[in-house]
C-alpha cells in the first residue's frame, strides 16, 4: 500500500544544514504533493545582484535586479528548478560566493516582500492542482503560511550541521573544510536570526524535531508520522 495523498501545506523551517531540503523533498515525493524550496529563490535573487555587478549590500539597488528579474521557481519534488530568465541556475546558486552574499540580500525587505506574493502563488496553485505542498524556508511557518495546517522546525547540532554540508560539497566537487563550513553555517544562522524582517524562528505552533541523530530514513518517518497524526494524509479507496 502507498503513503496516501498530502492535504494541505507542511511548512518546514529551520538553520542551514538540519535537512529541511532532503526531508521536504522525499516528503512531497511519498505523498503525492508539490514541493518549494524558497531558498533557491533568495539564491536565484542573489545570483542575479553578483552577475549584475551590484553590491548585495545596497538594498536600493538590490530591489531594482529583484523588481526585473524573471525568476520561475518549479514545484516537481522530483526535478526541483530554478530559472532566472529562461535559463537554469539550478547549479550556480548552489556556489560559494552565493552562499556567501545571500544573507544581506535576503535581509531586504522588499525582496521578501517579492518573493513572499510569488511563494504564496506557486502554494494556491499547487493546492488548487495537487491538493498539498511542502514548504520549506525559514519563515514559512511564521509569514508565508501562517496558517499551514503543519508546522515543523527542524534542528541539529551546528557540528552535525556541518558535517553533512561538508560530505555534500566534497561529493559534488567542492573542497571544503568541517572548520570552515562550520564558520560558514554559524555565521548565516546568527544573520538570518537577528534580521530584522522575518528572523528565523519557530512559529508557536511548530513541532520541534531534532534530526542531530536521525539518519534520512527517520527524519521521514517522524514527518509522515506528524502529517498522519494531523488528518493530513488521504488514502485512496483500495490504494
Ligand atoms: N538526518 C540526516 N542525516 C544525515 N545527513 C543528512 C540528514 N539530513 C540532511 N543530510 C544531508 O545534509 C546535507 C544538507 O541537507 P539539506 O540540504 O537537506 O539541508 P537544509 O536544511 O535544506 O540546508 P540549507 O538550508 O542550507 O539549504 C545534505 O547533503 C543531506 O543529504
Ligand atoms: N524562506 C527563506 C528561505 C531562505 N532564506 C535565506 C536565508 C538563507 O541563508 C538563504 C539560502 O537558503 P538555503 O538555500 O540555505 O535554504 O536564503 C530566507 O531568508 N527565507
Amino acid at each position: 500500500m502507498g503513503l496516501g495523498e498530502l492535504r494541505g501545506v507542511v511548512a518546514l523551517d529551520g538553520p542551514s544544514g538540519t535537512g529541511k531540503s532532503s526531508a521536504a523533498r522525499r516528503l512531497a515525493a511519498s505523498l503525492g504533493a508539490r514541493y518549494l524550496d524558497t531558498g533557491a529563490m533568495y539564491r536565484a535573487v542573489t545570483l542575479a545582484v553578483l552577475r549584475a555587478g551590484v553590491d548585495p549590500a545596497d538594498a536600493e539597488r538590490v530591489t531594482e535586479v529583484a523588481r526585473t528579474l524573471r525568476l520561475v521557481q518549479g514545484s516537481d519534488p522530483q526535478r526541483s528548478t530554478t530559472t532566472l530568465d529562461g535559463t537554469d541556475v539550478g547549479t550556480d546558486i548552489r556556489g560559494p560566493e552565493v552562499t556567501l552574499a545571500v544573507s544581506p540580500v535576503s535581509a531586504v525587505p522588499q525582496v521578501r516582500e517579492l518573493l513572499v506574493a510569488q511563494q504564496r502563488a506557486i502554494i494556491a496553485a499547487a493546492l488548487e492542482d495537487a491538493g498539498g505542498i511542502v514548504v520549506e524556508g525559514r519563515d514559512i511557518g511564521t509569514v508565508v503560511v501562517p496558517d499551514a495546517e503543519l508546522k515543523v522546525y527542524l534542528t541539529a547540532d551546528a557540528q552535525a550541521r556541518a558535517q553533512r554540508r561538508t560530505r555534500q560539497d566534497n561529493a559534488s566537487g567542492r573542497t571544503s573544510t568541517v572548520d570552515a563550513t562550520l564558520a560558514d553555517v554559524q555565521r548565516r544562522d546568527a544573520y538570518d536570526s537577528s534580521r530584522a524582517v522575518s528572523p528565523l524562528r519557530p512559529a508557536e505552533d511548530a513541532v520541534e524535531l531534532d534530526t542531530t541523530s536521525l539518519d534520512l530514513a527517520g527524519v521521514l518517518a517522524a514527518l509522515v508520522d506528524l502529517v498522519e497524526q494531523r488528518g493530513l494524509r488521504v488514502v485512496a479507496v483500495g490504494g
